[in-house]
């Protein structure tokens, strides 16, 4: 058994979903289970309608459900041309349901983040049974599963924690008889439901995620995440058009990568296969015989210090100084505490004997956060930062690394550094508009002579 996820690139349009089939039609002797993401910017649109709702625009709200409606009725009627296919009838009830949702925020002129998740949610519900309709008129025996019926959260909308164990029971009784029947089961990404059956998301980014769970649930014996590119490159080829591929990469470098920023792969993903030790493989659906990239459980001895560069833009770095009182017992925890009560992660850490500096993803709470901290200590923030991390298992045993990443930027302003404790990257913090010109340097400098065996 494997899973096959396939990402919004890989389903924005007729003619990707048609290039889909055919993938997985090549796989059917591998009994896959597909997990799709809704069409690529389907999920931003469906946010900003919501927020359109909220705002109490409606005319707006109603404007952008229209244009995903024609969408996905004109891919749908694209690929399955029998007018009397339930599929179109479905997703006709799905866009009133929609509609009348849209109304009622507007109505009460204010969105909850569990209506949010209902309204966002319509993306993947909606794709996986286009996706699920396609394969079967083109002869491939599928099926539609419900993903909320199958992927059990708690109530943290927006970003809900699934409940494995649950999760586990629910894809043993409800998915692996299907697949023991010859059915490619398609479900949804990134949604979920509560034990009480409220739909939540769980969190951006999250199919994923979800690819995982249904792999881990099922003891599958690969993931592959299909996306637009040819596997992780040894950066985003938006910077590096000559960035190189990576053949395999470990977890844990994997995770380092996708937390700081490698779009490519949602770090979370990791968790549930590293646990059962399942390859992940990423794979590019316009490429479909390129070997991609592997992910292990332990990367290969390559020459090359690094197996990536990443950035991770839109960071805000919080300043706070309180002369003698840092290193007062319990001083950092008040600030984390802090933190914790805006449910705000927090990245990069440096201390000095007076002062603390965090970075942050920038979002609308930081004011209140520093007003928090300004209690205790002077607070002062700035925003459009960048962190930019370098990955490698084999930088634990090579002295003098350090020196040649700040030695390549020199002339750009660095302004924290931090090795993580788990020796494998090198992370500092630059102004936002400098990160082409780092990464390319950075990128230059490590990967013009690369392994064969490891890159490509
Ligand atoms: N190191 C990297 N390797 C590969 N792709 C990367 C990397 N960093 C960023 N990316 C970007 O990630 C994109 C794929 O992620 P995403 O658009 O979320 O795909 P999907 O819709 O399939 O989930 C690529 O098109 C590429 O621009
Ligand atoms: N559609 C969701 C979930 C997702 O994972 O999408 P993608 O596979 O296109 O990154 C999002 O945009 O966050």
């Amino acid at each position: 058994m494997i899973v096959m996820k396939f990402g919004g690139t890989s389903v924005e349009s007729a003619e990707a979903i048609d290039r889909v089939a055919g993938i997985v039609r090549g796989r059917l002797d591998r009994r896959p289970t597909v997990v799709v993401s809704a069409m690529s910017k389907a999920t931003d649109q469906l946010l900003a309608m919501a927020a359109a709702a909220g705002a109490g625009d409606k005319e707006k709200a109603v404007t952008l459900c229209q244009a995903l409606r024609d969408r996905h009725f004109g891919v749908a009627s694209a690929l399955v041309s029998d007018a009397s296919n339930p599929v179109h009838t479905s997703i006709a009830a799905d866009y009133l349901a929609l509609e009348q949702l849209l109304e009622g925020i507007c109505a009460v002129g204010e969105l909850t983040p569990r209506t949010q998740d209902n309204v966002v949610a319509y993306g993947e519900r909606i794709n996986s049974k286009v996706v699920a309709a396609a394969f079967a008129a083109r002869g491939l025996k599928a099926t539609h599963v419900d993903a909320r019926e199958i992927i059990v959260t708690d109530h943290t909308f927006g970003k809900a924690t699934p409940q494995v164990a649950e999760i586990d029971r629910r894809l043993m009784a409800k998915v692996k008889p299907l697949i023991d029947d010859g059915v490619v089961p398609v479900l949804g990404g990134f949604i979920g439901s509560t034990p009480d059956g409220i739909t939540t998301t769980i969190g951006r980014g999250g199919s994923d995620f979800s690819a995982a769970l249904v792999g881990a649930g099922l003891n599958a014996e690969a993931i592959e995440i299909w996306t637009d590119v040819d596997g992780m490159k040894t950066t985003d080829p938006n910077l590096c058009p000559d960035a190189h591929r990576i053949k395999v990469i470990s977890f844990e470098e994997a995770a380092e990568l996708a937390y700081f920023g490698a779009k490519v792969l949602h770090p979370a993903t990791v968790l549930p296969a590293i646990e059962k030790n399942i390859p992940v493989y990423v794979l590019n659906s316009r490429n479909p015989s390129n070997e991609g990239t592997k992910i292990v459980a332990r990367a290969p001895q390559t020459r090359n210090p690094f197996k990536a560069i990443a950035a991770k833009k839109r960071i805000t770095v919080i300043d706070v100084v309180a002369a003698r009182m840092l290193m007062a017992h319990g001083f950092l925890r008040q600030i984390f505490e802090i933190f914790d009560r805006h449910k705000c992660a927090v990245d990069v850490v440096s201390t000095s004997e007076v002062s603390v500096s965090l970075t942050v993803d920038s979002n609308e709470r930081i004011p209140e956060i520093a007003a928090d901290m300004e209690k205790l200590a002077f607070v002062k923030y700035s925003g459009r930062k960048a962190i930019v991390c370098l990955v490698g298992e084999n930088i634990r045993e090579r002295p003098g690394i350090a020196a040649q990443v700040f030695t390549a930027i020199s002339d750009i302003n660095v302004r924290m550094i931090s090795q993580g404790a788990s020796e494998i990257n090198i992370t500092f913090v630059i102004d936002e508009a400098d990160v082409p010109e780092a990464v390319r340097r950075l990128h230059a400098h490590f990967f013009t002579d690369v392994d064969p065996e490891v890159f490509d």
